[in-house]
């Protein structure tokens, strides 16, 4: 565990809430995420780990809405900003690793288009070296062949192919804030474990601060310095990972803990 007096806050949200219609979706959410520590947010399925993670991207869909609360992304309260403004923001700052790739893709755009776009809107790389850094990365994910895979369109490319681009596409980036929402679901066991091992090696190597959404508490174990539990659209725990495991305080958490043990 990275030591947490070193750090500060990089994300902070304060009161949070968020609703779909007359349905409250996220109540009261208040939360933060320490500089070069990995915040793992877990909790059964429709707890609002995703609308949380779009909020904190202000990327809510339309049909949601924040009615309350503050995002500070270190003292910049991402919620009052312009999309002109929160697109300087987006990239180099903050970025997400979304739980469906196909989604984010532009069918009409080959994958080095997508590479070119996104590099050249953060960095000033020409075309050469934006190539480069987009095999460099593909190569991190464990693409075969990346120089053929740029000449593709995403609808060529399998769903597990096309989550590793889009890792490969957010990590490219070299964000202050990562947020990964269940980035290896689409993966087979060795995908996964590489992804993995990327993210373990981003947390030992930099100071990048990531948010791991994950329905797998082995991964919690593994990567995660802090825990958020989500409890029907509200954080019910929050604590250190080994607080999370040793001492748990919700009954919500014991029961999660529970059932990895008899599974
Ligand atoms: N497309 C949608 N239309 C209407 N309501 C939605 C939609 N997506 C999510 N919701 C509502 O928002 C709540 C929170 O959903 P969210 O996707 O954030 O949950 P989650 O914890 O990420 O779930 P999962 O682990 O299955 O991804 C859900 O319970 C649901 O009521």
């Amino acid at each position: 565990m990275k030591n947490e007096t070193l750090c500060h806050p990089i994300l902070t949200i304060k009161d949070l809430h968020v609703t779909i219609g007359e349905k409250k979706i996220l109540k009261n959410i208040n939360v933060s995420a320490v500089k070069g520590r990995v915040l793992g947010i877990i909790g059964e399925s429709g707890s609002g780990k995703s609308m949380l993670c779009q909020a904190i991207m202000q990327s809510l869909p339309t049909f949601a809405h924040q009615k309350q609360g503050q995002i500070f992304y270190n003292d910049i309260d991402l919620a009052k900003l312009s999309n002109e403004e929160l697109r300087k923001y987006r990239g180099r700052h903050l970025s997400m690793i979304m739980q469906n790739p196909s989604a984010s893709f532009d069918s009409n755009q080959t994958i080095e288009m997508h590479f070119h776009e996104t590099l050249k809107a953060h960095f000033t790389m020409n075309k050469k070296e934006i190539r480069q850094t987009a095999i460099y990365y593909m190569n991190k994910v464990n693409l075969p062949n990346p120089e053929r895979i740029l000449k593709y369109y995403p609808f060529q490319l399998s769903g597990g192919m096309l989550q590793r681009v889009m890792i490969a596409l957010s990590l490219s980036m070299q964000s202050k804030l990562l947020i990964a929402d269940e980035p290896t679901t689409a993966l087979d066991t060795i995908n996964q474990k590489n992804i993995l091992k990327l993210f373990h090696d981003i947390r030992t190597e930099t100071d990048a601060t990531i948010i791991m959404v994950t329905h797998d508490l082995g991964v919690i174990a593994e990567l995660a310095d802090d825990v958020v539990v989500m409890y029907k659209g509200e954080i019910i725990e929050q604590t250190n990972v080994y607080e999370c495991f040793d001492n748990p305080q919700h009954s919500y958490t014991k029961k999660l803990l529970q059932s990895r043990i008899i599974v």
